[in-house]
């Protein structure tokens, strides 16, 4: 292989640029030249692409976002849209393609795989929804914004004996709120992936009241309700006043955190290493702290699962 290129798709996460950097670096050590496409799958269509060489990814190992932007290109679905973004490939002599993206995009490298153009996933998404690998890039950093901003809602809590619902984003799958709610030691936490219990959540409001613990902080995830209407269902049913926070787009900026530096460094390189190898097809992933690769299909045919264990946890120290 002599020529590979990289998109980024889907919501941005940092460490996407890590990752591109990786991508052209383990490429040129092994003497491959790397492209860059633009706006993820709405430049493969277009052919939209420039070189990317050794000193065009300096310093941006440290930046949030991706150098390369991102786009969610809706018409992608088509056979025949998908098949002239390989023909403007093949037209810039580009052999392989390397997809950082999540679940979504994954569906589209795969479409590709399936008409002859070899590609393999790197998963970057914050919401850690990628089945097949245990953690996604972006995903670190997005827990630790998250947890410095309910570090700082608590103060304001505190200091006014309120309880406060903050929303956090997801999509379906309820990690980001999972892990923040045991880092921030939320007294609940809702997630898509188990039911909850609006009794119970007022049980504990009022049994944190009685025991002179006048303010509250529940977490829910996007994927089961909007913070708005959590507060309408507990203002409707026992009366209690929340306020409500929703963190948005904040989740997914800012720089790096070192393990998602690490991560997306890693993953980066091993895609690289899989398309010299000549494989296509497969997604990288960290399993056991093993770098591993699996069949892509995997990726968005199977469901992502939470650690039902952390959420135990979590119940039973938010007593
Ligand atoms: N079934 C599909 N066939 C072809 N392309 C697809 C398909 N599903 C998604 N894509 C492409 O992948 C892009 C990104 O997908 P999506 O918006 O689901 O984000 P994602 O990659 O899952 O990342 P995130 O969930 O973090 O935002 C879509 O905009 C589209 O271009
Ligand atoms: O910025 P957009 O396109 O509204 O996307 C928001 C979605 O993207 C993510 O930030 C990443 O998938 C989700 O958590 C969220 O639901
Ligand atoms: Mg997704």
């Amino acid at each position: 292989m002599k020529k590979i290129a990289v998109l980024t798709s889907g919501g941005d996460a940092p460490g996407m640029n890590a990752a591109i950097r990786a991508v052209v670096r383990k490429a040129a050590y092994h003497g491959i030249e790397v492209v860059g496409i633009n706006h993820g799958y709405e430049g493969f269509i277009n052919g939209s692409i420039e070189p990317l060489d050794l000193g065009s990814v300096g310093g941006i190992i440290q930046r949030g976002g991706t150098k390369l932007y991102s786009a969610r290109c809706l018409k992608f679905k088509e056979d025949a849209v998908q098949e002239q973004g390989i023909a403007k490939m093949r037209e810039a002599n580009v052999e392989g393609l390397v997809v950082i993206g999540g679940d979504g995009s994954y569906r589209g490298a795969m479409a590709l795989v399936k008409k002859g153009f070899p590609v393999v996933g790197v998963p970057g998404t914050i919401d850690n929804d990628v089945p097949g690998t245990e953690y996604t890039i972006g995903f670190d950093t997005a827990l630790n914004t998250v947890v410095e901003s309910i570090d700082k809602i608590r103060d304001t809590a505190t200091s006014h004996e309120n309880s406060f619902i903050v929303e956090v984003m997801g999509r379906d799958a309820g990690d980001i709120a999972l892990w923040a709610g045991l880092a921030a030691g939320a007294e609940t936490v809702l997630i898509p992936e188990e039911e909850y219990n609006l009794d119970e959540i007022i049980a504990r409001l009022e049994r944190g009241a009685t025991r002179s613990k006048k303010h509250s902080i529940i977490i829910v995830a996007e994927g089961v309700m909007a913070g708005s209407e959590l507060a309408k269902l507990i203002k409707d049913k026992a009366g209690i006043e929340t306020r409500v926070s929703v963190l948005g787009h904040i989740q997914r900026g800012g720089s790096p955190t070192a393990r998602d530096r690490v991560l997306a460094s890693r993953f980066g390189a091993h895609a690289v290493e899989l398309l010299m190898e000549g494989k296509s097809g497969r997604a990288v992933g960290i399993r056991n702290h093993q770098l591993i690769d699996y069949d892509m299909t995997e990726a968005f045919e199977k469901h992502h699962e939470s650690d039902v264990g952390l959420y135990t946890l979590m119940k039973e120290l938010s007593i």
